[in-house]
């Protein structure tokens, strides 16, 4: 058996609301792996074209300005941070303003070409593997992740989560916000939130937070096991 454990690139994708962030957050501060959150980064680009003035109804104007802002990611799960021209973004990002202005951002083909480029190159550089969590991950960013997951609950239970975690907002109100934006996640043409034919789908609705990290390492460590076993039995037998 090998000493060293191998990299290993999971990807969690699924709709808003369903715990990627804090699943993903966990299970890789659990096994010792970078952590990507790329909505974060869909965020920050939205924030950037607000800041600036420009139109977010009009993909033309947010193509052209696609490539301007320098958007970084830290992918410590224990403290993930992202800037915007050096900018600390990370409160601003979840404002309800860039809520509800994201997918109309992230659909614009420009953005999306910009955003996986830079997913890709985290990834590839992240020397112990990493997690990495959106909507078209298993997809198309990272179409040979080791292991893929979508994750899933009802609607209504995505919005007392959300409302419980915005103190005093209304739960029919939030799961209207959030059943808008998957349908037009879902529906934009260039790589929209879907299930990758090879992901394994996990329903999060009567699962704590804590029995679904348990769920992800169980799995992430079955297809270590998996890998490690194939790569013994492909190796030459030692003379
Ligand atoms: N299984 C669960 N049971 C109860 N609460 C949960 C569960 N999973 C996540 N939560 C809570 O639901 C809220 C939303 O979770 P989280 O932010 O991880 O979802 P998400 O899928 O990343 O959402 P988004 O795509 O909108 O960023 C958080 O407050 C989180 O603590
Ligand atoms: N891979 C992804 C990830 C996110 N988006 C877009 O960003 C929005 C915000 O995502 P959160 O996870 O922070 O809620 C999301 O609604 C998508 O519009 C994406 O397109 N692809």
């Amino acid at each position: 058996m090998s000493d060293t454990v191998e990299s290993v690139i999971v990807a969690i994708d699924g709709p808003s609301g369903t715990g990627k962030s804090s699943t993903s957050r966990a299970v890789a501060a659990a096994l010792g792996l970078s952590y990507l959150d790329t909505g974060a980064q869909y965020r920050a680009i939205t924030w950037w074209m607000i800041s600036n003035g420009v139109d977010v109804q009009d993909p033309a104007a947010i193509a052209t300005a696609a490539a301007k802002p320098a958007i970084v990611s830290g992918t410590d799960p224990a403290n993930p941070t992202i800037t915007v021209d050096g900018v600390d973004v990370t409160g601003p990002i979840r404002t309800p303003e860039v809520t509800s202005k994201v997918s109309a951002v992230s659909a614009v083909p420009e953005v999306r070409a910009r955003i996986t480029e830079l997913q890709r190159s985290i990834a590839s550089s992240a020397a112990t593997g990493i997690v990495v969590e959106g909507r078209d991950i298993g997809t198309t960013v990272l179409p040979d992740a080791d292991l893929k997951i979508f994750l899933t609950a009802s609607p209504e239970a995505r919005a007392a989560r959300r409302s419980g975690e915005l103190k005093g907002t209304d739960v029919a109100a939030t799961k209207e916000a959030l059943v808008k934006r998957d349908a037009a996640d879902s529906s934009r043409k260039t790589s929209p939130l879907a299930k990758a034919d090879d992901a394994v789908e996990v329903d999060t609705t009567d699962l704590t937070l804590e029995q679904v990290i348990e769920c992800v390492v169980t799995l992430v460590e079955e297809r270590r096991c998996a890998t490690e076993n194939t790569e013994n039995t492909e190796k030459p037998a030692a003379r």
